[in-house]
């Protein structure tokens, strides 16, 4: 891959901006897709997002803005997807142009709905991206650390090393820094289960739990974690790394998690749709422990999994969330 690489970010929320703010300090080409025109116009003339990180700055002199999500494919060699999971297929079937010649990198923390597959693998699998070609973006990373140039560490997975380092370059900055890793099955299924304990950990909050308690759900969600990780792709790795524990960690504590506060709502008495309603982000843990839930029924040999479950069962089975966590007490060591 080419040092000249021509990047596209798609995706105008949080995580997108971040991505932005990131890639221009370093290069002075990035195309945007944002679908929201009017939020184009205003990034244009105001030099900020309107409606995700409204406070950062946009080097907007490096920024090739489009609402046409062909002319930012057309005109780049690597794109960078930051569209949540639950909405990335409907903006695939805008595409009137291949893939298959594209390096694509996936800043989705979630499973594609329609597919129940990791994002790598849905655009192996729908669009023949090769798995060479293919990456993730990982790590512990909230976008709002970024906008406020905390100190942050990102994780680059890819087969080919070459790529995920040359991408790394392009993020490192005095606010970032970058590993690397080949494990993109693992730490795609990781950053998609987090965000499913960061509800669980929300909801526990919401009833009343303490840090007590609190302490015990991670300790478990990450052994929950590695039992799930293990089924999926069974190959030797530290689940200790910031890319999987981190990345519990950072979702299950932060006040700035889109999971943890939809779970904490949740755990006041809020419905569902009341909670989403209040928020103007998306929880992916929503949709991903709908997909979990469905892949572990598929296990031959079954996976505990009980925190997946609890939340399951409260999401989509309507139980009380309540007495669903008192029962989850006791399931926890
Ligand atoms: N925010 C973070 O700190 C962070 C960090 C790492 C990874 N991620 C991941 O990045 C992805 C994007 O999340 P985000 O935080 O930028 O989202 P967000 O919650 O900040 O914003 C919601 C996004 O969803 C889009 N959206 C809403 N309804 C839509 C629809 N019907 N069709 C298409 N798009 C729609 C909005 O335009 C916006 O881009 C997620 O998979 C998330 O897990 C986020
Ligand atoms: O922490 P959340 O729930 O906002 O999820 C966003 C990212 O996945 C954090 O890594």
């Amino acid at each position: 891959m080419s040092r000249e690489v021509k990047i596209a970010v798609l995706g105008g929320g949080s995580w997108g901006t971040a991505i932005v703010k990131m890639l221009t300090e370093n290069l002075d080409t990035v195309y945007w897709y944002i679908r929201n025109t009017n939020a184009i116009e205003y990034i244009k003339k105001e030099g900020h997002n309107p409606n995700y990180l409204t406070s950062v700055e946009l080097h907007t002199e490096y920024l090739k803005l489009t609402d046409d999500i062909n002319e930012a494919v057309k005109n780049s060699d690597l794109l960078i997807f930051a569209i949540p999971s639950a909405f990335l297929s409907a903006e695939l079937d805008k595409l009137n142009k291949p893939l298959t010649d594209k390096i694509i990198f996936s800043a989705i923390k979630g499973i594609v709905p329609e597919t129940g597959l990791i994002v790598g693998e849905h655009f192996h699998e729908k669009y023949g991206v090769p798995f060479e070609n293919i990456g993730v973006i990982t790590g512990p990373c909230h976008a709002e650390e970024v906008a406020l140039e905390r100190l942050s560490y990102l994780t680059i997975a890819c087969a080919d090393k070459s790529k995920a380092k040359l991408l790394a370059e392009h993020f490192d900055s005095h606010y970032i820094k970058t590993k690397i890793s080949n494990d993109i099955i693992g730490t795609e299924y990781a950053a998609m289960l987090k965000n499913i304990y960061a509800i669980a950990a929300g909801i526990a909050h919401g009833l009343g739990y303490g840090d007590n308690f609190q302490s015990v759900l991670m300790s478990n969600a990450i052994r929950e974690m590695k039992r799930f990780t293990k089924r999926i792709h069974n190959i030797d790795r530290n689940i200790n790394r910031s890319a999987y524990l981190g990345d519990l960690l950072v979702t299950g504590y932060s006040t700035f998690s889109r999971n943890r506060l939809f779970g904490n709502m949740i755990g006041k008495g809020y419905t569902v749709k009341s909670a989403m309603m209040e928020m103007n982000m998306v929880a992916e843990g929503y949709y991903a422990v709908k997909s979990a839930h469905k892949i572990k029924s598929k296990f031959k040999k079954k996976v505990k999994t009980p925190i997946i479950d609890a939340v399951y069962r409260i999401l989509y089975e309507g139980k009380n969330a309540k007495k669903t966590i008192k029962e989850l007490t006791d399931k926890l060591d």
